[in-house]
């Protein structure tokens, strides 16, 4: 699946998501499903993350496995071969640009200014993170970058919530947003699936209308 194809099934939203036991991966995968969000972004934030995401890839859900907080080309290549479909950083370095010409999956690197962003189109990067949205001028930002960059397709992340995704989401040069709100900690913890079930429905009814 390519990167367009993947980012539209995850729309509107993907979530972000900090791991700290292994053992949470498959029903906390299962509880978004139930909620209609069909992607899941495991951030390398943590030692589970990446068993984390062989435990996902194994057990075949359909859901579709991001890895996040990627630094480098080592982190993208442990993150390909853990079973990841997709790679996000936060920003953008030379060893992520050097590594993009063999892209073992394909990488969403975060931008925010127009250097960045034009500095990741000349690495070949076309669906690009913005991020941190809501403190880096938030969906206005966002907006006034269509016309100059027209191929360029963001997924903003950092600082969204139900309540702001909207914004995000009636812009034509968005796919989808990124947000860890589905998926607190104390939810994670504690193993209230159902509860992040409900999270997730609420924000996979959020409308994308442009
Ligand atoms: O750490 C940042 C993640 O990309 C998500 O940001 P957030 O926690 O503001 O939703
Ligand atoms: C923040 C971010 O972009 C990431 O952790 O991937």
């Amino acid at each position: 699946m390519s990167i367009a194809e993947m980012l539209n099934k995850a729309a509107p939203i993907v979530p972000v998501v900090v791991i700290e036991n292994v053992e949470h991966a498959l029903p906390l995968a299962e509880a978004l499903l139930q909620g209609g969000v069909h992607s899941i972004e495991i951030t390398l934030r943590t030692d589970a993350a990446l068993d984390a995401i062989r435990a996902l890839a194994k057990a075949d859900t359909g859901i579709i496995i991001g890895a996040g907080t990627v630094l480098n080309a080592t982190q993208w290549q442990q993150a390909a071969d853990a079973g990841a479909h997709f790679a996000v950083s936060p920003g953008l370095c030379a060893s992520l640009e050097k590594q993009n010409i063999n892209a073992p999956i394909p990488l969403l690197p975060g931008a925010v200014t127009a250097s960045e962003i034009q500095r990741a189109l000349e690495a070949g990067f076309e669906f690009l993170k913005f991020f941190p949205a809501a403190s880096s001028g938030g969906a206005d930002a966002v907006k006034s970058f269509a016309s100059p960059f027209k191929q360029v397709k963001f997924c903003p992340t950092g600082g969204i919530s139900v309540e702001t995704a909207t914004a995000y989401l009636n812009l034509p040069n968005v796919v989808c947003v990124g947000g860890s709100w589905l998926t607190p900690a104390s939810l994670l913890r504690e193993q209230r699936w159902s509860a992040i079930s409900d999270l997730a429905k609420q924000a996979s009814s959020l409308d994308k209308k442009a």
